[in-house]
């Protein structure tokens, strides 16, 4: 063997370059279990581009009202902003109960997520405190079960230019980490009345390719006797950095899913916004996206999600007191 091959052999592997340049600005905000770092400099930049493409409307089918951009936001940065995302968020593996034909009925949510915002009867002030979106007054105590959460900054600029872009008023960003192929969510249509008549959702894709998958609702039997034809279902392979936007009739009308996929299935972050109208759609969203459980935040190293604690937080980078003789 030459000696500039055994050389780079025994070399001791360089830690892998981070794919962003961190900003040391944060958003905090009493109600987050750690502070969220700022959207690095370089991909808020490049966001000034977004959309990356013409959207293209699709409104082939009955009902269906959407626009699918092919990408929204620039390739360049998209894998970059799902490292930054997975690592900067906290989330939660939520477990709820329901009813099953009377009977309780344990669910685990097979994916992990994240949500901020309120509804638009409050907001936010500057400094992080709620108050009525009318009067402008703190609000009363029982308003929500739940403590609302601002939307951090590297959330809300993409917020904000989605808004421009679209036309749409957001209040609310949910967030979904697929992990692998085995996190999934099924067949559903965002249609909370909470969320108004014709609600409108804007939906990105960062990291893995998943597919998302669309069918119409079952349509009644006609009264004229005529035959029904089901619209066809839809399959779209979304990529990083892609978006659909939801709206009109089509939750009102249709159902989506990503469904689970066997073999290597790379980790996929999707965010959500949307504007729920009354304080319900509040308490809701947080009871299915945060729930009661702990935290998890990304462990690099390990390359997997760790639960989340308080303690070995604060000692990080610090050294341990000297023990006394
Ligand atoms: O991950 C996706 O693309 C879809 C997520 C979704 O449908 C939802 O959060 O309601
Ligand atoms: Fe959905």
């Amino acid at each position: 063997m030459k000696r500039g091959a055994l050389d780079t052999f025994f070399k001791p592997v360089a830690p892998k370059k981070p794919k962003y340049e961190a900003s040391t600005q944060q958003s905090s905000h009493a109600s987050y279990p750690f502070a969220v770092s700022y959207l690095p400099e370089a991909f808020a930049e490049q966001l000034q581009f977004a959309p990356a493409e013409e959207g293209r409307v699709m409104n082939q089918e009955r009902d269906l009202d959407m626009v699918y951009y092919q990408p929204y936001i620039p390739r360049s940065i998209a894998d970059g902003m799902f490292e930054f995302l997975r690592q900067e968020l906290f989330f939660y593996r939520v477990q709820y109960t329901i009813k099953r034909g009377g009977a309780p009925t344990a669910i685990n949510t097979p994916r992990f997520t994240t949500v901020f915002g309120v509804d638009a009867t409050s907001r936010f002030t500057e400094d992080g405190g709620l108050v009525d979106a009318k009067t402008g007054k703190g609000i009363e105590k029982g308003r929500y079960k739940c403590t609302p959460r601002p939307i951090p900054q590297c959330l809300g600029l993409l917020k904000d230019l989605t808004e421009g872009a679209t036309g749409c008023e957001f209040n609310f960003c949910l967030v979904n980490y697929y992990a692998d192929g085995k996190d999934s969510i099924s067949y559903h249509s965002d249609d909370e009345r909470f969320l108004g008549e014709l609600p409108a959702i804007a939906s990105f894709t960062l990291g893995a390719k998943r597919d998302f998958l669309m069918k119409h609702k079952p349509i009644p039997p006609s009264t004229t006797g005529e035959s029904v034809v089901e619209p066809k279902q839809i399959k779209l392979t979304l990529g990083s950095g892609d978006m659909v936007l939801m709206k009109g009739e089509t939750q009102r009308n249709w159902l989506h899913s990503v469904p689970k996929r066997a073999g290597e299935q790379g980790g996929r972050i999707n965010i959500t916004y949307r504007q729920a109208l009354v304080r319900g759609g509040t308490d809701n969203y947080y009871t299915y996206n945060v729930g009661t459980g702990g935290a998890f935040q990304w462990n690099a190293r390990e390359k997997l999600m760790r639960a989340w604690s308080a303690d070995e937080d604060a000692s990080e980078g610090v050294t341990p007191p000297k023990q006394d003789k």
